[in-house]
Formats: C-alpha cells, structure tokens, sequence
C-alpha cells in the first residue's frame, strides 16, 4: 500500500508544483492544466492496475493513452518547437482509446471462459459429493441403505413410531459353502429385492453380512408373511429368514433398538431351531 502511494504523492506534487508554476510564470491557458490533470489520473490509473492487470493489451493501452496526454501537455506548455512528434498527441490518445476498448473485450472474453470453467468444476464437485453421499447411505451390492443411513435414521428420529423389523438369514453360509460366494451375492440380491417390494426403498438397511433392517409403518403383518415375500423365488436354497420386532421409541438411543430387535431375532432362531430339532 505505501509502496503504491508514496510514490503517486510524490508524482502529484511534482505535477501541482509544475502547474504552480507555470501559473505564476504567465501560463494561464485552462486547456493546459485541465490535460495536466487528466494526464496525472491516467498515469495514477496506469500504476495503480498495472500490477493487478494480467491483460498486457490493456497495461499497453493505458500507457499508450498515457504517453499521448503527456505529448499533449508538451504541446501546451512548450507551444511553438516544430517537433513533429508533438502531433501525435490524438492519435496516441484515440489509439489508446481503441486499445482499452480491445483490452476490456478480450478481458471480458477470458473471465467468461474461467466463469464457465469454474461452473463446471462447481458441478463436477456437486455431483461427485453426491455420488460419495450416495456411497456412504447405500449398500454397494444391494442397493438398500447402509447401517450408517440405518443408524442415522433412527437417531434422526426418522422411523419413530414404526415397526423396526431385525431379519437374519438363517443358513446363508451353507449358500456359499454349496455354490460358491457368487450364487451368494445374487441370494443377497434377490432377498433385498424382495425386502425393497414388500416394505419399500426407503424403509430397507443392510447392516451386515446376512443382516438387515426393515420398517414398517402399518400394523405389523403376519411374520409368516413377512417370510413367505421375502423368500420368494429362494426357497431352492433352503435358507429362511429369522426376525426380531420392536416399535420405535424416540426416547431410546439407536443402538439400544437394535440391540432389543437383534435379541428378538435370536429368539425367533431359536425357537425355528428347536422346533426342527423336536421334529427331527
Ligand atoms: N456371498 C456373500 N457372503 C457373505 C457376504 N457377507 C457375508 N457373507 C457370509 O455370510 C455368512 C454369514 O454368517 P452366519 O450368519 O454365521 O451364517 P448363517 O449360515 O446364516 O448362520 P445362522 O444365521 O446362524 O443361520 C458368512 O459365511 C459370511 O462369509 C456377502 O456380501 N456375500
């Protein structure tokens, strides 16, 4: 800042002491200071933005516009020498004038190209946020929501008042065992396909391997039911669904829920295992 304006105040008292001068030694034509003054705002100007403007066409212009007000102020004041470049002074001057116009259009043109490059990094940026936000809710195979969104939900109070149902796949190792981890994964598939048409997109979470989160925000239907629409289509695999239930409380924590429903489901397994086992 000082190293801008000490020398500029240096150059407007050089100018007004070059004025008072003439003044007093008889110069009294108003044209010339008046070219005097407007040569020190051009020349001010030139300074101040030379360093700022990256255009060198428009520093060009400026200080081409700059030298035909000095060449004007030559005129005036020195008058009668037959210099010939004194008659430059318009020409300098309009030239410059073109230049500052050229300068302006093609600045224009250049912050317009780094507008819309910024644009579009903005949008890349947009849409790769939404891409990892998108990530981190969903399960990658599957496509229903993640434990992170499960748990997240549930502490947003999201699912209050619903029907938190805990379902496990029973014997899905023996799936890979028998298959191979593939025909696994396409079980996996076909199992939350069967949860996203039976309770809806919103409303599935994969919380782990087998493991997932349902709610539901009816009166909770038969489990029977509930078993015979998820498994559908994957009976030939002799697998079965295991499942807890508790009501959403808003006034407990998220892990508590999960840990009441994982409680139930182990139940339910429990009881389907003695259940054969007395058969057997
Ligand atoms: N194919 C496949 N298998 C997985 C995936 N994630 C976990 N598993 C397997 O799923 C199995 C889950 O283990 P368990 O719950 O003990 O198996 P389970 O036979 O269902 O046991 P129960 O629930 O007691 O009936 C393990 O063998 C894991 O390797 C996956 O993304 N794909």
């Amino acid at each position: 800042m000082i190293k801008t304006a000490v020398p500029l105040l240096l150059f407007w008292i050089v100018n007004i002491a070059l004025a008072v001068f003439m003044y007093t030694n008889g110069h009294t034509d108003y044209e010339s200071f008046e070219e005097l003054f407007w040569f020190a705002v051009s020349f001010t100007l030139f300074f101040i933005i030379t360093k700022e403007v990256v255009n060198k066409l428009l520093r060009v212009a400026l200080l081409v516009y700059s030298v035909g007000l000095l060449l004007d102020i030559f005129d005036s004041f020195i008058g009668n020498t037959n210099l010939p470049i004194l008659g430059l002074d318009t020409s300098l001057k309009n030239l410059g004038f073109l230049l500052i116009s050229v300068g302006f259009y093609r600045m224009i043109k250049e912050k317009r190209k780094d507008v819309y490059k910024l644009k579009a990094e903005v949008e890349r940026r947009r849409q790769l946020e939404q891409q990892m936000r998108y990530e981190a809710n969903h399960d990658s195979m599957t496509g229903v929501g993640s434990r992170k969104a499960c748990f997240e939900g549930l502490q947003a109070h999201k699912f209050a008042g619903l029907w938190l149902l805990y379902l496990d796949v029973d014997n899905f190792k023996q799936v890979n065992d028998t298959y191979g981890h593939h025909v696994g994964d396409k079980v996996l598939i076909s199992f939350t396909q069967n949860m996203q048409q039976y309770f809806g997109l919103s409303h599935c979470f994969r919380i782990g391997g087998d493991e997932f989160i349902a709610y539901v925000d009816c009166e909770l239907p038969n489990l029977d039911e509930i078993r015979s629409a998820l498994l559908n289509g994957l009976l030939e695999y002799n697998i079965n669904v295991s499942i807890g239930q508790v009501m959403v409380d808003p006034a407990k924590q998220a892990d508590l829920l999960i840990h009441e429903a994982d409680k139930q489901m182990y139940g339910d397994k429990k009881g389907k295992s003695l259940r054969s086992s007395s058969r057997g």
